[in-house]
């Protein structure tokens, strides 16, 4: 099968391919599970009474231990300091809430990062996160602060992404910290991922500190806020601070918190080395670049270490702290977070959440690791040059380093040829591999429409997990089909409840509860089929509340439903990358606003070319993309009608053998219909 013009591909595409089996998937692991918050208020506070009482005790233990001299590296940059002066801490908040610019605002404030080199999102290394904005990736950045008190303290500062796509990535960042900053919005207040950090921060029993930020906009409410921080989380908020990250407001106080409040790591210097991966990245001189934590004893230059979990053993060649540009030093002790350079090649040596111990004198035992994240939406990606396809195996190996949740197995196809179904945690998360591989590995890409996980029982009881409709059994042999439900948390204003009620419903959402977060705004909780979330759910949410509602989901389980598997025929062939699995009482809907948007997005051919969605052999929804043609009747100047009728015919023979040689190309936006077809109509629309 030919591809066709950049960036599409050629149908009809032939039946019988085989595609890949990628790993079973099931549900989301629990620590990227947001609990109940709705459930009896009353354990939070307490929790974190029983949390605070635990810390001071490591804290006294801490500051007992003898004090060591001061050291410099890296042009005095970098100060070695004893464990009871080091904090490690990590900002959490809502997307946008200001995580980025406080941080920049930290490494000014303590000239980590002078003044003129600072641009903005300084942590936000990757382009991408600049331009949308947003941050994607982890980022560490050790501070030296000379404190009120007169001490000089090192602070680790893990930046983490807002997005629910990500929130993998903070669970992993947290674990690394003894506290955290939460920012929350002075204009907006409590946000569902505000809540949803907040309870991975318990989860790690972390000291978390508040600080209300943005009080320079002039729809700041800072005591309305600091109010709902305490109702709803159970949050003591007397002594939140108030800043402005934009002006450069309290972040002194900021920094004097983090030290007073945030306890030193444990002094466990004395015990057999071990240090936790949190994240790594590749570098193409140094090979793979492994952050880490080094929880007992400690790491030297040259030391010969050992990941446990793999088993590998490499020489430390480089080892240093992120500050946050590298800088090497000697030795990381019990407490510190910095990186190592082993010339690691093996992108599998180097996992996230594997322990390094050292080979002379190892640990008994490896600290526990993360929890394997489950991708949950998965498309197929395929080069529009088959030449690429090596290239584009190596980019996701490079890319999978960083990102513990993207998955890839091999697919063939007929129409679109060589290519890998990637998994990904969800639409955004999809985009941003995407991007990255066109843009910082020149590759050119055709994507295929998302699709969740289902799983389908055939009739003689085998499961089979399907990632891809075209794994979909056939109707005759297949006995019941399962979806991933999640439980979906909406925090609304008041006012557009009864609009996001009503999407909800047309997503197939049932309503669980509904509660008064504030005197304004309410949360909603509904159970819905992912694949209706995943979509486009979350921009028909936003244009329903004027972007002030915000949304948080955790998969809940499997459920049967009555699903089938919806068929695009193009030009009388199945093009098998356009098919969907539907709710059978939406598959009318879904087929007829599918081909409809196919018309408008595929180019007329020489012949006219039907447009067919089917579920089994029966027909839908049809649309037909008539042909271009030339006037052959332009010279046939008189009026005999039978010479016009004659020359009629004869192109009418034309077209119907072009129509069974011909090719139609297939446009990249095309795949990506399904997602449109959502907005614009259908059963599970919102219009
Ligand atoms: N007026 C005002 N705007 C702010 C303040 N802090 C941040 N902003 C703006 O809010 C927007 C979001 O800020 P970011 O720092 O990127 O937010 P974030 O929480 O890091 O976002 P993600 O990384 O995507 O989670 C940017 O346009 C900032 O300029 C503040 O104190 N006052």
């Amino acid at each position: 099968m030919r591809l066709a013009a950049q960036r599409s591909c050629s149908v009809p595409s032939t039946s019988g391919r085989q595609l890949a089996q990628p790993a079973a998937v099931s549900a989301v692991p629990c620590h990227l599970r947001a609990r109940p918050f709705l459930a009896g208020e009353t354990p939070l506070p307490a929790r974190r009474r029983a949390v605070q009482q635990d810390r001071s005790s490591v804290q006294v233990a801490a500051v007992a231990a003898p004090e060591q001299k001061a050291q410099t590296y890296g042009g005095g940059k970098v100060v070695k300091v004893p464990p009871e002066r080091v904090r490690n801490f990590s900002i959490i908040a809502h997307i946008d809430h200001g995580k980025s610019t406080l941080a920049d605002q930290l490494l000014i404030k303590t000239d980590t990062v002078e003044n003129r080199d600072m641009q903005a999102q300084y942590l936000d290394g990757m382009d991408l996160e600049r331009e949308r904005g947003i941050t994607i990736k982890l980022n560490t950045a050790r501070m030296k602060y000379k404190a009120k008190d007169g001490q000089i303290y090192a602070l680790n500062l893990i930046d983490t992404p807002g997005h629910v796509d990500f929130s993998y990535e903070v669970s992993r960042s947290l674990a690394a910290c003894e506290g955290c900053l939460l920012v929350v919005d002075a204009s907006q207040g409590v946000e569902a991922q505000t809540l949803a950090n907040v309870y991975l921060a318990l989860d790690n029993d972390l000291e978390i500190i508040p600080v209300i930020n943005k009080i320079d906009l002039p729809g700041a409410d800072p005591e309305r806020v600091k109010r709902e921080i305490e109702e709803v989380i159970g949050l003591d908020c007397s002594n939140a601070i108030m800043a402005s990250a934009k002006q450069g407001i309290g972040i002194e106080e900021i920094l004097e918190e983090v030290v007073r409040r945030i306890p030193a790591p444990a002094d466990n210097r004395g015990r057999p080395s071990r240090a936790l991966i949190f994240d790594s990245y590749y570098d193409i001189y140094k090979g793979v670049i492994v952050q880490f934590r080094v929880m007992d004893g400690e790491l030297r230059r040259g030391d010969l270490v050992k990941f446990m979990n793999t088993g590998t053993e490499y020489d430390v060649l480089e080892l240093g702290v992120l500050s946050p540009k590298p800088v090497e030093v000697d030795a990381l002790y019990a407490g510190e977070v910095g990186y190592l350079a082993a010339s690691i090649k093996q992108v599998a040596d180097a996992r996230v959440g594997d322990t390094i111990t050292l080979k002379k004198q190892p640990a008994e035992t490896a600290l526990p690791g993360y929890t394997e994240v489950q991708p949950m939406v998965f498309c197929g990606l395929f080069p529009t040059d088959a030449d690429q396809y090596p290239e584009l195996r190596e980019a996701l190996l490079k890319l999978q380093l960083n990102d513990a949740a993207l998955r890839f197995e091999p697919e063939v196809s007929s129409a679109m040829g060589f290519g890998f179904r990637c998994g990904f945690l969800g639409l955004l998360h999809m985009e941003i591999v995407q991007e990255r591989l066109e843009r910082e590995y020149d590759l050119d890409l055709i994507t295929t429409a998302p699709t969740v996980v289902f799983k389908a029982i055939k009739n003689n009881g085998e499961e089979i997990i399907v990632d891809c409709p075209s794994k979909l059994p056939e109707a005759n042999r297949l006995n019941s089909i399962s979806e991933p439900y999640v439980r979906l948390e909406v925090i609304t204003p008041k006012e557009y409840v009864g609009s996001i009620m009503e999407l909800a419903q047309q997503r197939r959402g049932e309503y669980v509860d509904m509660q008064y977060l504030t005197e304004t705004r309410t949360t909603l909780v509904y159970k819905m089929p992912l694949a209706e979330v995943v979509t486009d759910f979350f921009d028909a949410l936003k244009s329903r509340s004027r972007g002030y509602a915000s949304m948080e989901y955790s998969i809940t389980g499997y459920r049967e439903n009555d699903l089938v598997l919806l068929n695009i025929k193009i030009n009388a062939e199945t093009v098998e990358p356009l098919a969907n699995i539907v709710h059978r009482d939406n598959a009318y809907y879904v087929g007829k606003a599918l081909v409809k948007r196919l018309k408008e997005l595929i180019p007329r051919q020489q012949f006219k070319v039907p447009i067919q969605a089917a579920i089994g052999n029966r027909v839908v929804a049809s649309e037909n993309i008539p042909a271009l043609r030339k006037d052959v009747l332009a010279k046939c100047y008189g009026g005999d009608i039978s010479r016009k009728k004659k020359l009629l015919k004869k192109q009418a023979a034309g077209k119907k053998r072009m129509k069974s040689l011909g090719k139609v190309d297939v446009p990249q936006e095309a795949f990506m219909a399904v997602l449109q077809i959502n907005r614009d109509g259908g059963g599970s629309t919102d219009e």
